[in-house]
């Protein structure tokens, strides 16, 4: 991609500026009256979110994440599609999907009346898709930067047959200190623990972090509170479209085992991810789309 013809094409002033990023990836910097956020263009990933008036950003980006083609940056939000997790056939496809290690297209770049900013990502089947997962579909990824940070994940059946799809807004939210975060909105929940041969369990009270978690929680709501006690703030997630939700934290032995990971990491973030996960499968018929929508508010005291 060319960083002088994106800028030709879509600059929006100072407000939405295309240069290159990490690695020489095209990334999106955006700047209104109310926030600022950066964007790659590979893996249509949100990579930082921060509105004027907040100090740290929503979102953790790890400093040794990786900004190389076929390569998933560790951090921001990740977009894992058409499946979430190993490959459902078992045949050896990357974890997550491929959407999240390969170039995306610009779809639209806008200013709304309200004094958002609207950045859409896109991509359709090619024949290198088709090898990997022989759908036709045109994905949009709709993002909007103002007072909260609103994303769209859209899924359209471009095909003649069904297709199912599992997916998720993989998002690494930036916290003061993991000992000091609860997560609450998934009491009373039911959740497969893959750290425990993924037995099925009951959450009573709110999540706490204190070894390494990896869950999908079922039949979730739509609001789920990240409370940061050390930053004295909270994480508003509103969600529409999942029946699923997932929370992740490596903790201290796989944070350190992971080369795009410094070793005390697990203390930075949280993975609270809105999904269709597990048994939470999406069919989408020919000519229909499916919209999964993940709303982030903070509320500093
Ligand atoms: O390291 P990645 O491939 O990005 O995956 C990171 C994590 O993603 C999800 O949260 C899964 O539930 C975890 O099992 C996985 O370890």
């Amino acid at each position: 991609m060319n960083i002088e013809q994106l800028n030709k094409n879509y600059k929006i002033g100072e407000q939405v500026v295309f240069a290159e990023g990490e690695g020489g990836l095209p990334f999106i910097h955006v700047r209104n009256d109310k926030a600022s956020a950066l964007i790659s263009v590979y893996a249509g990933q949100v990579l930082a979110y921060r509105p004027q008036s907040i100090q740290d950003d929503l979102l953790f980006l790890s400093k040794r994440a990786y900004y190389q083609a076929g390569k998933a940056i560790k951090g921001g939000v990740p977009i894992c599609w058409p499946w979430f997790g190993p490959d459902p056939e078992g045949r050896g496809r990357p974890a997550h999907g491929f959407m999240r290690n390969c170039m995306w297209d610009i779809v639209e770049v806008s200013a709304t009346p309200e004094g958002n900013t609207r950045i859409v990502l896109g991509s359709t089947d090619t024949e290198e898709t088709q090898s990997i997962w022989s759908r036709s579909f045109v994905l949009r990824l709709e993002i909007t930067i103002g007072d909260t940070l609103n994303l769209e994940l859209v899924t359209r059946n471009s095909g003649s047959q069904a297709c199912t799809v599992t997916q998720a807004f993989h998002t690494y939210f930036s916290v003061g200190d993991i000992r000091q975060t609860h997560v609450s909105g998934l009491e009373n929940t039911r959740y497969i623990d893959k750290v425990d041969d993924n037995l099925e369990k009951n959450q009573t009270g709110s999540v706490t972090i204190d070894a390494e978690v990896d869950r999908i929680y079922q039949s979730v709501g739509s609001n789920l509170v990240i409370h940061d006690t050390a930053r004295k703030r909270r994480i508003h997630i509103t969600s529409k479209g999942n029946r699923t939700a997932v929370v992740w934290n490596p903790w201290a032995k796989i944070s350190a085992e992971m080369a795009d990971l410094e070793d005390d990491d697990y203390l930075r973030f949280i993975c609270v991810e809105t999904t269709n996960a597990a048994t939470d499968r999406v069919h989408i018929q020919p000519g229909s789309e499916f919209r999964l929508i993940a709303n982030y508010r903070i509320e500093q005291d």
